[in-house]
C-alpha cells in the first residue's frame, strides 16, 4: 500500500464516499436554501460556484486534511521560493516568478532571476513596440502586417490559445498566424497567405532542438529566400525565444534577436516568459502585463487563502475526490464563449502533460488513479453532440462551466441565451429527471400506457451529476491570467495530491527516439527495418507508395 492510500484521511474519505454515494444532489439542495453561499468562493475576478457537487461539509474538511497530510501548503511554498521540486530534471518550478512584481531577490543556482525577468521583460516591451510603430520594419522597409510563430506544445498552444481569446484586444495592424505541426501542409497552407517582405518569424522553442519547430524554421527560411530576399534580410525578419541561445545563434539567428527562458520554466507553464512574445505583439505590451498582473492575483490567493475559499485548492480537491472516490476517468471544461473556445485545449495539454504519470516521487508505482482525460469545447455546440455521454452516461464526468457575464459582442439575446443554456446545463446535470417525473410527462402528451412503460426509462435523468460554474464580469487579460493560473494551480494541488513530479514529460520521449528511427528507415536507400512485424509493413508501404 502506497503512503497516499495509507493516510488516514484517505480511509476517511473512502468511507465518507460510500455514505454520501447514496445522497441525491437535489436532496442536499432541498435541505439548505444557504448551500450555494456556503459553497462558493470569488478570488481575482473570477466566481467558483462549487454547490453542486456531491459534497458536504464533511467532504470538504476530509479533503482539506487530506491537502494538510501531504503537505500541500509547504510544498506550494516551495515551489515559489524555487526549491527544486521538478526533481527529476533537478529543476526549480518558477513560472509564478514570471508574473510576480516583486523586488526581493530569488535566486537560482546564485542567480537573481527577478532580474532576469526584468530584463527580458523590457526588451519584449522595446521590440513589441518597435514592430507597432514601425521602427523595427522588413528588410524592403515595408512595415510588418504578420508574424508567423513557430513552436509546439508549451511553445505553441499556450500564446495561440491566448491570442485567439483576446481578439477583442488585437493591434489591428498585426495578425500572428502559429504552425506547430510537421506535417508540411500546416506551414505551406500558411505560407500560401503571406508576403515575405511584412512577415516576421517568431521561432519559439526552449530547447531548440525539437524536430518539429527547428523543420518549419527551415522552411520558413527557405520560402523567405526564395522570394528574391537576401541573407542578410534574414535578422530583420527571424527572431527567437529560447532557453539555448547558443544553438539559436549556430542556427543563425543573430544573438541580439533571441529572447532568453530559463531552464526553470516548464514548457507547459511557459506562455508568461518571452514564450509569449506572440501574444504581447497581437495585443499590445500593456495587455500582456494585464495577462500576468491577473495571474500574479491569482498566486497570491493561492498562497494565502484558507482552503475553504481557495478556487485552485478547491477545484483540485474536489477533482481527487470524483477521480479517487467515485472511479472518474475524465473531466470536462466548457467554455460559454466563443473566444475561449481553445480553452479545453489548452488545459488538456496543461493537465495532462503534467499528472499523466503512474510513478511517485518516492518512485513507486502508484496503486490509485492520477491524472484524468481532460476533454471539452464550446458551449452550447457540445449540448447538441457530446453532453448526452455526460448527462446519461454511465459514469461519472465532472464538469466546469465558464461563462463571462458581459459578452464583448453583445447582439440581440444571444448572451442571455448563452448564460441561460450554461446554467440550464447544470441544473439539469444535478437535478435530472425522475422516472415519475418522465411518466407524468408522457401521460399528458397522451401516450398509452405500453408506450409509457417502454418510453420513460430512456427518458430518465439520473442528475447527481457534479459541476463547477466559473464566472467572470467580462473576458479581459486580467481575468484570463487569473482563470489560467487557476488551472496551473489546480494541476500542482492534483499532482502532489498523488505524489506526482507534474513538471517532467518523460513519456512522450520515447516516441521521438523511435519517430527519427523510423524516420531513418523511410529515408535511407539501405534501411535497417529492424522494428515489430506491423511497423516494418507500414514503413515498407510508404516507401512503396502504395497500399
Ligand atoms: O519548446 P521546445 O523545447 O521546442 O519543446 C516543445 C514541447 O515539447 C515537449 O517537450 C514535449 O514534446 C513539451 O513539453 C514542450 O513544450
Amino acid at each position: 500500500m502506497s503512503t497516499l492510500t495509507s493516510m488516514p484521511a484517505w480511509h476517511a474519505l473512502q468511507n465518507h464516499a460510500q455514505e454520501i454515494t447514496h445522497t441525491h444532489l437535489r436532496d442536499l439542495f432541498a435541505a439548505d436554501d444557504q448551500r450555494v453561499e456556503r459553497y462558493s468562493a470569488s478570488a481575482a475576478g473570477l466566481y467558483l460556484d462549487y454547490s453542486k457537487n456531491r459534497i458536504n461539509d464533511t467532504t470538504l474538511a476530509l479533503l482539506k486534511q487530506l491537502a494538510d497530510e501531504v503537505s500541500l501548503p509547504e510544498m506550494a511554498q516551495k515551489m515559489f521560493r524555487g526549491d527544486k521540486i521538478n526533481h527529476t530534471e533537478g529543476r526549480a518550478v518558477l513560472h509564478t516568478a514570471l508574473r510576480s512584481r516583486s523586488d526581493e531577490p530569488l535566486l537560482v543556482d546564485g542567480v537573481d532571476i527577478r532580474q532576469e525577468i526584468k530584463a527580458t521583460l523590457a526588451k519584449m516591451k522595446t521590440f513589441v513596440e518597435q514592430v507597432q510603430q514601425g521602427d523595427w520594419k522588413g528588410h524592403t522597409g515595408k512595415q510588418f502586417t504578420d508574424v508567423v510563430s513557430i513552436g509546439i506544445g508549451g511553445s505553441f498552444l499556450g500564446p495561440k490559445i491566448m491570442a485567439e481569446s483576446l481578439k477583442p484586444y488585437w493591434n489591428k495592424d498585426l495578425k500572428c498566424h502559429f504552425v506547430a505541426n510537421i506535417d508540411g501542409t500546416a506551414i505551406s497552407e500558411k505560407l500560401k497567405q503571406l508576403d515575405p517582405e511584412t512577415t516576421l518569424f517568431v521561432m519559439s522553442s526552449k530547447s531548440f532542438s525539437t524536430q518539429e519547430t527547428l523543420t518549419n524554421t527551415l522552411t520558413a527560411r527557405d520560402w523567405f529566400l526564395a522570394h528574391k530576399l537576401p541573407e542578410e534580410a534574414i535578422g530583420q525578419h527571424f527572431v527567437a525565444v529560447t532557453s539555448n541561445v547558443a544553438a539559436a545563434e549556430a542556427f543563425g539567428i543573430d544573438k541580439d534577436n533571441v529572447f532568453p527562458m530559463w531552464d526553470w520554466v516548464g514548457g507547459r507553464y511557459s506562455m508568461w516568459s518571452a514564450i509569449g512574445l506572440p501574444i504581447a505583439l497581437q495585443i499590445g505590451f500593456d495587455h500582456f502585463e494585464q495577462l500576468l498582473e491577473g495571474a500574479e492575483t491569482m498566486d497570491q490567493h493561492f498562497l494565502t487563502a484558507p482552503v475553504e475559499s481557495n478556487l485552485p485548492m478547491l477545484m483540485g480537491l474536489l477533482g481527487v475526490w470524483y477521480t479517487n472516490f467515485f472511479g472518474s476517468q475524465s473531466h470536462v471544461v466548457l467554455s460559454y464563449d466563443h473566444y475561449l473556445r481553445g480553452l479545453p485545449a489548452y488545459i488538456q495539454q496543461l493537465d495532462m502533460e503534467s499528472n499523466g504519470k503512474s510513478v511517485d516521487n518516492q518512485s513507486n508505482q502508484v496503486d490509485y488513479s492520477t491524472g484524468p482525460v481532460i476533454w471539452g469545447g464550446e458551449g452550447t455546440n457540445g449540448q447538441h453532440a457530446y453532453h448526452q455521454l455526460i448527462h446519461q452516461g454511465t459514469g461519472v464526468i465532472p464538469a466546469d462551466f465558464i461563462l463571462p457575464l458581459t459578452s464583448h459582442n453583445p447582439t440581440g439575446r444571444h448572451h442571455a441565451m448563452l448564460a441561460a443554456n450554461c446554467f440550464g446545463q447544470t441544473q439539469a446535470l444535478m437535478a435530472g429527471k425522475t422516472l415519475e417525473e418522465a411518466t407524468v410527462e408522457l401521460q399528458q402528451a397522451g401516450l398509452a400506457e405500453d408506450a409509457i412503460n417502454a418510453l420513460a426509462p430512456h427518458k430518465v435523468m439520473p442528475g447527481n451529476k457534479p459541476s463547477n460554474t466559473l464566472l467572470m464580469d467580462k473576458l479581459t487579460p486580467t481575468t484570463l491570467g487569473a482563470l489560467v493560473a487557476l488551472y496551473e494551480h489546480r494541476t500542482f494541488v492534483q499532482g502532489q495530491i498523488w505524489q506526482l513530479n507534474s513538471f517532467d514529460q518523460w513519456g512522450v520521449e520515447l516516441g521521438k527516439v523511435l519517430g527519427n528511427s523510423v524516420l531513418d528507415d523511410l529515408e535511407s536507400a539501405t534501411p535497417k527495418l529492424n522494428q515489430d512485424g506491423s511497423t516494418v509493413s507500414l514503413i515498407k508501404k510508404f516507401r512503396n507508395g502504395e497500399i
